[in-house]
């Protein structure tokens, strides 16, 4: 017997530009908190998904993590310090978080990049940046020019590092705390579709233990695979 799966339903937000009914989207779920702010679009869930498909995801991404890197590379060899790696789609705990994430936001799973994982051990981290990619940066036409920009940010915490690792976004003055199964979602552009520096934000270093967290953008055109 199979096993029957739940298809990807689109809710029909394309690229979540215009960013209005995925806002609304967002709000109808239970438990989700918004950031009061003007400059940024933030929203909290936690208890997002399970602490068992948290774990079943940190044992995927340490079967296959590598050295992370950065776009428009600034001379600092210490400004991501991570671990990075895809999750093949095709792997059932990786086609059901999918779904929860795509459930969740409302946007067109074909304007979503794959999930990545990312792991930070003790001392790593990941500097101020934004998820977008500088329109006058060096690497903007190598990462952007079939897919466009990143428009939403999705990042979930797997588990709690002992000490550490918080996300902070400078701008709002605003420290997240890791915590197994949160989600963490945000919209990277303004109304007028430009990318909005107030979304700056940082991982910070881990202190004690390890930190894993799963990270999924979405695009202002149809991703292709193998892009970046
Ligand atoms: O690990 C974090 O808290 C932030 C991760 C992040 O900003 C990213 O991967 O782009
Ligand atoms: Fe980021």
């Amino acid at each position: 017997m199979t096993t029957p799966t739940t298809p990807v339903v689109a809710k029909g937000f394309g690229s979540g530009h215009p960013s209005e009914p995925v806002v609304a989207h967002i709000l109808s779920h239970s438990g989700v908190q918004r950031t009061p702010s003007p400059k940024l679009t933030l929203f909290q869930k936690r208890g997002f998904i399970a602490p068992d498909l948290c774990a079943d995801l940190i044992t995927l991404i340490d079967a296959i993590r590598r050295p992370s890197t950065v776009s428009d590379y600034n001379g600092d060899a210490a400004f991501r310090t991570s671990e990075t790696c895809d999750l093949d789609p095709a792997i059932p705990v990786v086609a059901d978080l999918e779904r929860r994430i795509i459930d969740f936001i409302g946007l067109d799973p074909a304007h979503g990049e794959p999930i990545q994982g990312q792991r930070y051990a003790i001392g790593q981290e990941f500097k101020g940046h934004t998820d977008y990619f500088e329109p006058q940066g060096i690497d903007f036409h190598k990462y952007c020019s079939v897919a466009g920009n990143r428009t939403w940010t999705v990042m979930i915490y797997l588990n709690e590092p002992e000490a550490g690792g918080a996300t902070r976004f400078k701008t709002i003055d605003k420290t997240i705390q890791p915590e197994t199964g949160k989600l963490l979602s945000w919209n990277n552009l303004r109304p007028d579709g430009s990318p909005n520096p107030s979304t700056i934000h940082q991982g910070m270093k881990v202190r004690a233990g390890v930190k894993y967290v799963i990270t999924k953008w979405f695009r202002e055109r149809p991703w292709a695979f193998g892009e970046a």
